[in-house]
């Protein structure tokens, strides 16, 4: 699904939602972090960049800043984005989840199916967002990406103020994934999620865990990963720097 082609009429159609307001606290001082360079070009590009390689998608809905909306949409018109691609900006939310709903409202009525993609995974593969489209289209309600984990988990338990945390479990890894973006809904799904479920909760499939219906696993990819601290912008920039190596430009 990532050749320069329209989807065809007959095929579900397929919106992204970019929430990408938040400020990047973790990475220290700056721009939000979406606007901030990877490449010399905003972190928020590449992620646009990244639901537009995929043919199914048609409509990309940025979440910006909730100050930043006119700077994002001046931003998008400053660079190459596929032409068969439609694009809308909003301004955000003071929290993730608040951000994923304003850009669902913002949805016209033909969309079907929505991913929902972190800004600060600018580096996500097209076979990863076309296997999440595709669980979607086989007829999962919610879709994530994962992969399994590298590290051994420990629960702990609460520790009194400057003692160290003690260690009440660890659970097998064998069945624990960390999990990425896009997460992958059917549009009914998602937009009945953020009706109904008034919880803190970290991503959007977990609303739908919560509405009781099933989540599935398809492979993430090691170059999904989220640019949360320092260090993962140096690593974004070498996977960026490999690939235009590789690409020849
Ligand atoms: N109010 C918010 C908070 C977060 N996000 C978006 O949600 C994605 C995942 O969040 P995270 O990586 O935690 O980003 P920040 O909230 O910016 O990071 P931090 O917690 O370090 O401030 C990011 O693309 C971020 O822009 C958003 O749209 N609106
Ligand atoms: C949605 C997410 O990227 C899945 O791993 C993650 O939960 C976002 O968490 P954050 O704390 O908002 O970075």
């Amino acid at each position: 699904m990532s050749d320069d082609s329209r989807p065809s009429p007959t095929e579900p159609r397929t919106a992204a939602v970019i929430p990408a307001a938040g400020r990047g606290v973790r990475l220290g001082p700056g721009a939000p972090k979406a606007l901030r360079a990877l490449g010399g070009t905003p972190m928020l590009v590449h992620a646009v960049r990244a639901m537009a390689a995929s043919r199914a998608v048609s409509l990309v809905v940025v979440v910006a800043p909730p100050d930043g909306a006119s700077e994002v949409k001046s931003l998008l018109d400053a660079h190459a984005l596929p032409e068969r691609t439609d694009f809308l900006v909003v301004p955000g939310g003071d929290s993730r989840q608040e951000s994923v709903r304003f850009g669902l409202d913002a949805l016209p009525p033909d969309y079907d199916i929505v991913l929902v993609h972190d800004a600060a995974r600018p580096l996500v593969p097209v076979d990863t967002v076309d296997a999440v489209i595709e669980a979607v289209r086989a007829g999962a309600p919610a879709v994530v990406p994962a992969l399994p984990l590298a590290d051994t988990v420990k629960e702990v338990g609460p520790a009194d103020p400057g003692e160290p945390e003690p260690v009440v479990a660890t659970p097998s890894r064998a069945r624990l994934r960390a999990v990425q973006t896009p997460q992958g809904f059917d549009r009914a799904t998602l937009v009945r999620a953020h009706e109904e479920v008034t919880e803190d909760v970290t991503d959007d499939a977990s609303m739908v865990e919560r509405l009781g219906l099933g989540v599935v696993v398809v492979p993430g990819h090691e170059e999904a990963f989220k640019v949360t601290r320092p260090l993962d912008l140096v690593l974004a920039e070498a996977v960026l720097a490999r690939r235009r190596l590789n690409d020849g430009f």
